[in-house]
């Protein structure tokens, strides 16, 4: 990967403003790297161009920077509303601002939309080489892949240490991914709602939603998010919410509201990056050629804060208290009744957790 690293020396991207891509209401920012990225599974990228928005400014020594890492259909719009580029509002609004636990009047925020993904970092949807959208021949990616990408972002931005690396769910197997291969890198790491390798009950989900996206990319993406939505509620929420209701329309309530976030996806998001982005996550294991999770920890550094919700039965607490015993730090309990949504939702619990890693 020193190849990516080699190739962003000589594109150093202005710290604050920059080109902006047919975004007339967004600001997000683009990093191309010259050379290729080589990949962990043996594949090449030509070509790669990251998208990221920043808040707040960079301090003279570059110490002062916090990279958020976005879950699985986020992207880099952490805070603000829709627009151009940015086809939901921020997905953590509440936590980027000044006063806010991500304080910009005292630190850098970065957010990039992940290798793989679809909202202006290089991904199934892009061009190939040969014109044309990637599509299936797009090269299989990994976390790991996609932190080498991120690190010649932090390159190119003149952050040589973050203060913190923060995220949830996808992004908080990212958040691991930075502190084990790049322990020198990481002041400190927020830890939320996610594992450090995947589980069987992960790879079942994520694999039944695959093929049913390879069976048909249109309505499989929307079958997809109707199976993944299941996993990010809890059973108890649902059923306080729509029982057994049935509505005007002859629908299951319950099938109703997941068809709605199935809609919801299918306009915004693309069903190569799906694939892509959750097969990124079966193959999720920090402990990968390093002598298993615990050894791969114990190469960690960071201050780190560890936390979990409740009631999520997709990355249930039993994977944050590994992590946490691992790394020597109480596990933070989030209660909430939204299941692994609850990280999203839950945002003053949330808040509070990153504030006291940041002392905000
Ligand atoms: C980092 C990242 O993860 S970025 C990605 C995060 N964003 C997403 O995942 C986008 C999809 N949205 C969600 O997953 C959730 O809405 C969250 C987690 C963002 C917020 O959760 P909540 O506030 O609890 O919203 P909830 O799940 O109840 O959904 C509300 C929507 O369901 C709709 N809804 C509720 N009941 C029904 C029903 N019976 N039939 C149809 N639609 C229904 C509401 O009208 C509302 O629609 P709208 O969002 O278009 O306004
Ligand atoms: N709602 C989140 C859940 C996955 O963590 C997303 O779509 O990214």
């Amino acid at each position: 990967m020193s190849g990516v690293r080699d190739a962003v020396a000589s594109r150093t991207p202005p710290r604050t403003g920059g080109w902006r891509e047919g975004d007339p209401a967004g600001d997000r920012l683009f990093l191309d790297l010259d050379g290729p990225v080589r990949l962990e599974r043996g594949g090449v990228l030509p070509g790669v161009r990251v998208a990221y928005e920043t808040w707040g400014a960079l301090a003279p020594d570059g110490a002062n920077a916090v990279l958020v890492e976005h879950a699985l259909t986020g992207d880099s719009h952490v805070t603000g509303p829709a627009g151009p580029g940015h086809p939901t509002p921020g997905w953590w609004a509440s936590l980027v601002g000044p006063g806010a636990p991500l304080d910009t009047d005292r630190f850098f925020v970065v957010c990039a939309n992940v290798l793989g993904g679809c909202q202006g970092t290089t991904g199934p949807s892009s061009a190939a080489p040969d014109g044309r959208p990637w599509g299936g021949r797009f090269p299989e990616v990994t976390v790991g892949d996609q932190v080498r990408v991120e690190a010649a972002l932090a390159d190119a931005l003149g952050v040589r240490r973050w203060a913190a690396v923060v995220g949830g769910s996808m992004g908080g197997m990212r958040v691991l991914e930075w502190a084990v291969a790049l322990p020198d890198r990481v002041a400190g790491l927020f830890f939320l709602a996610s594992g450090a390798a995947v589980t069987a009950d992960q790879l079942g989900t994520q694999t039944t939603q695959q093929a049913a996206v390879r069976a048909d990319p249109g309505t499989g993406l929307g079958i997809a998010r109707r199976i993944a939505h299941l996993t990010y509620r809890s059973a108890l929420e649902l059923e306080e919410r729509f029982g057994t209701t049935v509505q005007d329309d002859g629908r299951f309530a319950v099938a109703s509201y997941l068809e709605h976030h199935a809609d919801k996806l299918v306009a915004r998001f693309d069903p190569g990056s799906y694939v892509v982005l959750t097969e990124a996550m079966n193959t999720w294991d920090v402990g990968r050629s390093r002598g298993g999770v615990e050894a791969a920890l114990a190469r960690v550094t960071a201050r780190a804060v560890v936390a979990g919700v409740d009631s999520d039965r997709l990355y249930p607490l039993e994977l944050q208290q590994r992590v946490a015993d691992a790394l020597g730090v109480p596990l933070h309990v989030v209660s909430s009744p939204y299941g692994h949504d609850g990280f999203l939702i839950e945002a003053d619990a949330v808040g509070a957790l990153v504030r006291g890693l940041l002392g905000t």
